[in-house]
């Protein structure tokens, strides 16, 4: 656990960059800290592995003011990932994500068995580990990143930013393949992101900055969503939270309909039980349809699938993507209101 005590920063010309914060960073889980540009993220962040010192107040690593731990002792035992990975750019992949095991004397062997067990850990091809930096695109350099900062498995890990110089679908896999190394490794992070859609994807707990570093709300996503503080974090929020919180409600709460048909409209399954497609009554077309997964999607994932189909019923597959139901539209009506519930309100 991390824990801002009455933490401000004022640097030298007077900035008050954060301003009083308190707040709990809980071990084992993602912390993201989202807002404006220049609201104190990144501050808050290096106040953690003492990059930069509060000036007031206190910050508790495990029950010990970080105050107490000498920088390279504190730094350890947590790792740093940031924008545009900020690798050596003359070192090999495989020494760049070793760097920590050598400083703490690693022989060389060790260390690098180490770093080439992580790339792959990361989802990279091993074959990569000889080249250097530069013959790597952005999304592979951040993916080195990531495997240098858990190269010597601390604890905690601190974000900064990290998916920001990529574009939009090499950023959705670092983020996909970060959710999933976490839910093997549990680490505590704490992610810094200025996109709030980054934040509710990526947190289990979303703290919203205010400019001049002040808390506006910590809560995790589905409530963030549901229900904002203040007008500043419900605009920072956008404008479409409704559908967004969406995704916090798993599709497994809709009732299925066995059979593939609704009034006006029959499902056409294939040999293996797949849908093809919407078929009217009287008809002879496959129209297109939109499916999810019963196990694994959202209730958005679902409205969508209705909202793609002709027949406006979703149609539910299992994991091997073979028809499991239909929703109807009756179904999704009465689904929709009852999803406004925050969840954890019973
Ligand atoms: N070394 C410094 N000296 C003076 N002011 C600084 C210094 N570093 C940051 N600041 C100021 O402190 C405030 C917070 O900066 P910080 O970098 O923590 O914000 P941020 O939320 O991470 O911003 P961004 O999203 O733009 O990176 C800003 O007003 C910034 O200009």
């Amino acid at each position: 656990m991390i824990t801002f005590e009455g933490v401000t920063k004022r640097y030298g010309d007077g900035t008050v960059a954060v301003d009083n914060l308190s707040l709990q960073v809980p071990t084992g889980a993602v912390t993201v800290f989202v807002g404006p540009s220049g609201c104190g993220k990144t501050t808050s962040l290096r106040m953690i592995n003492r990059m930069i010192d509060a000036t007031e107040g206190r910050i508790l690593l495990d029950d010990r003011d970080v105050r107490s731990i000498d920088p390279p002792t504190l730094r350890r035992g947590i790792g740093y990932v940031i924008q545009q990975a900020g690798l050596f750019p003359h070192r090999k992949i495989v020494d760049n994500v070793a760097t920590v095991p050598y400083l703490l004397g690693w022989d060389k062997k060790k260390a690098r068995a180490r770093a080439m067990e992580l790339l792959e850990r990361v989802g990279l091809d091993t074959k990569l580990a000889g080249r250097y930096p530069f013959q790597l695109s952005g999304g592979q350099q951040q993916r080195v990143g990531v495997a240098r900062a858990l190269a010597a498995d601390p604890p905690v890990l601190l974000m900064d930013e990290p998916f920001s110089a990529v574009d939009p679908v090499v950023r959705t896999s670092l983020q996909d393949e970060l959710l999933r190394l976490q839910a093997e490794l549990r680490k505590t992070i704490v992610f810094v992101t200025h996109d709030i859609d980054e934040a509710v994807k990526l947190g289990d707990h979303v703290a919203v900055l205010r400019v001049g570093g002040r808390l506006a709300q910590l809560a995790d996503p589905a409530t963030l969503l549901a229900e904002p503080a203040d007008a500043f974090v419900e605009g920072f929020l956008g404008k479409d939270r409704g559908i967004r919180r969406l995704s916090f409600v798993p599709a497994s709460v809709l009732a299925l309909r066995a059979e593939p048909d609704v009034p006006g409209w029959s499902v056409v399954l294939d040999e293996d039980g797949r849908p093809a497609g919407w078929r009217a009554d009287g008809g002879d077309g496959l129209l297109p349809f939109g499916s999810f997964d019963v196990k694994k999607d959202s209730l958005r994932t679902a409205l969508d699938a209705a909202l793609l189909a002709p027949s406006g019923a979703a149609i539910a597959v299992d994991e091997d993507g073979r028809f499991a139901g239909v929703v109807t539209r009756e179904v999704l009506d009465e689904a929709l209101p009852r999803a406004r519930a925050v969840p954890g309100d019973g």
